[in-house]
């Protein structure tokens, strides 16, 4: 088994997330599984899940394997989830969490997150992305972030999740959030990526001491044909790939790029080995446009970015 050389950075609450993580999103239930021992065996030591993502049980299936075989112990590993969109009443938080819970087969996570601050209509245990009316507009639902939060806060005082934060967030709703939170949020996560760089919002994370998880940081295989980054790849002598998770990683992010494909994710790991120059960093920077793959306008119709 290959060493566990992950570094960690620090939340706000003093627990430790492993800066390289291993995304789930889109990963067919028929090889999510395969992939995450493929991970672990690698050395990843966090994984990104979600409800929405709807291969949670087969992910258990294979963290049970890897429990039972001796491989690694539960307390080796970092793993987060996420509430989705129709789920943000009280009572709804913390029966999803245990959904979550007794489909990876934990009796804890180490970090819940919010997936959006978007609440649409519940549809029941089997998760909708967006339900929509007659018209085909989502139909939100008339819950504030507030009453999401505080639930999300007594999953911690109940011991049920280590870390509690939000995804997706912008400035705003994070000032929202801290004007009532008893618990701040540990984590944002968001698009970040050379194309979407987020200065404005990394500033005030940074100033706020909540961590920011750089999802997409491929840019959904947008960036991998990218010919700056290709050049770049060439003179480091490493992957495109890694060049982007190493961008992430020296802004101060935890990233978590996804794949299935066994050799992808070995590689996609070693990031921790070497260091873009700074005048490097400055043209990856430049090569914003702030560019959304998960843009809530085209995917829920909800321009909460304008
Ligand atoms: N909070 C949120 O709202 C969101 C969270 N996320 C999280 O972030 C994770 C990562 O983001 P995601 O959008 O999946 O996209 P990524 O930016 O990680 O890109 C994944 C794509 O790139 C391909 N790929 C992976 N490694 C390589 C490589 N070394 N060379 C070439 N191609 C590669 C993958 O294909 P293959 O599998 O075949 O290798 C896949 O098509 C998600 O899986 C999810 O866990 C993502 C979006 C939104
Ligand atoms: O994590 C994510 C990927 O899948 C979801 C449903 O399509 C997205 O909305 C979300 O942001």
């Amino acid at each position: 088994m290959t060493t566990n050389k992950n570094n960690y950075l620090s939340m706000n609450n003093g627990k430790k997330i492993p800066v390289i993580g291993f995304g789930t999103w889109k990963s067919p239930k028929n090889v999510v599984g395969e992939s995450i021992k493929q991970a672990i065996k690698a050395g990843y030591r966090h994984l990104d899940c979600a409800a929405i993502y709807k291969n949670e049980k087969e992910v258990g299936a294979a963290l049970k394997e890897v429990f039972d075989s001796g491989l690694i112990k539960r307390e080796e590993l970092f793993i987060t989830s996420k509430l989705w969109c129709t789920c943000h009443s009280k009572e709804n938080v913390e029966k999803h969490l245990k959904i979550t819970l007794a489909d990876l087969g934990l009796d804890y996570l180490d970090l819940y997150l919010v997936h959006w601050p978007l609440a649409f209509e519940y549809t029941g245990e089997c998760l909708e992305i967006n339900p929509v009316d007659e018209n085909g507009n989502t139909k939100l639902a008339r819950i504030p972030m507030r009453q999401t939060w505080e639930a999300m806060e007594k999953l911690v005082d109940q011991g049920l999740v280590r870390s509690i934060g939000v995804a997706n967030c912008n400035v705003q709703t994070i000032i929202d959030i801290l004007s009532y939170a008893r618990i701040r949020p540990a984590m944002n996560q968001v698009e970040l990526n050379p194309y979407n760089t987020q200065q404005r919002l990394k500033y005030f994370c940074h100033l706020n001491g909540i961590q920011l998880t750089a999802y997409s940081p491929l840019g959904h295989g947008k960036l991998i044909t990218d010919k700056v980054v290709c050049e770049l790849a060439k003179k480091y002598n490493r992957s495109v790939a890694n060049i982007l998770c190493r961008w992430a990683i020296q802004q101060g992010f935890t990233v978590i790029p996804k794949s299935v494909n066994p050799d992808r994710i070995k590689d996609n790991f070693k990031v921790l080995d070497f260091k873009i120059d700074e005048s490097d960093m400055s043209i990856l920077n430049n090569l914003n446009k702030n560019l959304r793959t998960c843009d809530p306008d085209s995917i829920f119709g909800v321009p909460i970015f304008a």
